[in-house]
């Protein structure tokens, strides 16, 4: 574990953590709390995750929230995690609440077609194979491939795709492993506050963010000065985050702490 900001001591974290009113676990899904996989449905957490998450959850102490580019059906399957807890997916435009209510917040008939659009021009490109259907967004993909069918796959999709990001309200995002042509509005940092806005109590929670990629760094910038942001990479890498650990050595001992300060009370 290496620290990256003078702001935060992880001792007093942990003891503050035990002594907490009010917890809160942000958890990003792919490269965080599973090792990527070329295929998508057969991204597992890495072993002994879902069992500390279990643990966690049990001593109903912490308020777990799965946030994710994924679309939140993909998702449920690879969790396993029974009860369910609630769920952001596709970078925030998905919402399932941990009694079960699900919302998605965009419906557009006009963005439809520009997706679908979006989606005949990849077809046109014969990379249906690498395509990703999300409810309000694309991701193309590719990992496993030789350096050179990347540089030929992204040229393609950034010539075809920018131009309907310049007309509509869409926007590009790289992510770990692809390029995703996105709804703007939304992001894992506007989740974050979204949940932070809506907290009932007047004590401020111990909240703790825990991504890999480029799309989490909107939840760590959100972040700043009111929670720990985590990296969890093998790498390190530009980051706002405070913290950086490397999976899944480091990731189990950060769970394990989480849930004895939660056992500590
Ligand atoms: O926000 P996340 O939970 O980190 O999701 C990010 C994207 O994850 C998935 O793709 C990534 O993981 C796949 C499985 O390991 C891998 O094959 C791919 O290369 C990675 O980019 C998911 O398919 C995307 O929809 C998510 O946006």
């Amino acid at each position: 574990m290496q620290l990256l900001s003078s702001n935060v001591n992880l001792d007093s974290f942990f003891d503050n953590l035990s002594q907490a009113q009010e917890r809160i676990l942000l958890l990003d899904y792919d490269g965080t709390l599973a090792p990527f996989h070329v295929e998508r449905d057969k991204a597992f957490p890495y072993p002994g995750v879902k069992e500390l998450l279990d643990e966690i959850c049990q001593t109903q102490t912490t308020q777990l929230i799965i946030i994710s580019g994924r679309a939140i059906k993909d998702l449920i399957p690879l969790l396993n995690l029974n009860p369910l807890p609630e769920i952001f997916g596709s970078h925030g435009w998905e919402h399932l609440t941990n009694k079960g209510k699900y919302t998605l917040e965009l419906s557009d008939s006009h963005l439809e077609k520009v997706l679908a659009q979006a989606r005949q021009h990849i077809e046109e490109l014969g990379l249906t194979g690498l395509l990703e259907q999300k409810p309000v967004s694309l991701a193309i993909h590719w990992r496993g491939k030789d350096t050179e069918t990347i540089n030929f796959i992204q040229s393609q999709v950034r010539r075809v795709w920018e131009n309907l990001e310049s007309i509509e309200n869409l926007e590009l995002h790289d992510f770990d492993g692809g390029l995703e042509l996105r709804v703007t509005g939304k992001d894992k940092g506007t989740a974050v506050e979204s949940i932070i806005s809506n907290l009932d109590s007047r004590e401020t929670p111990m909240i703790a963010y825990l991504g890999d990629d480029n799309t989490d760094e909107d939840a760590f910038k959100f972040l700043k000065d009111k929670g720990l942001s985590v990296l969890v990479r093998e790498h390190l890498r530009p980051t706002n985050a405070d913290l950086w650990i490397k999976p899944p050595e480091e990731l189990l001992q950060f769970l394990g702490k989480w849930k004895m300060a939660c056992l500590d009370k």
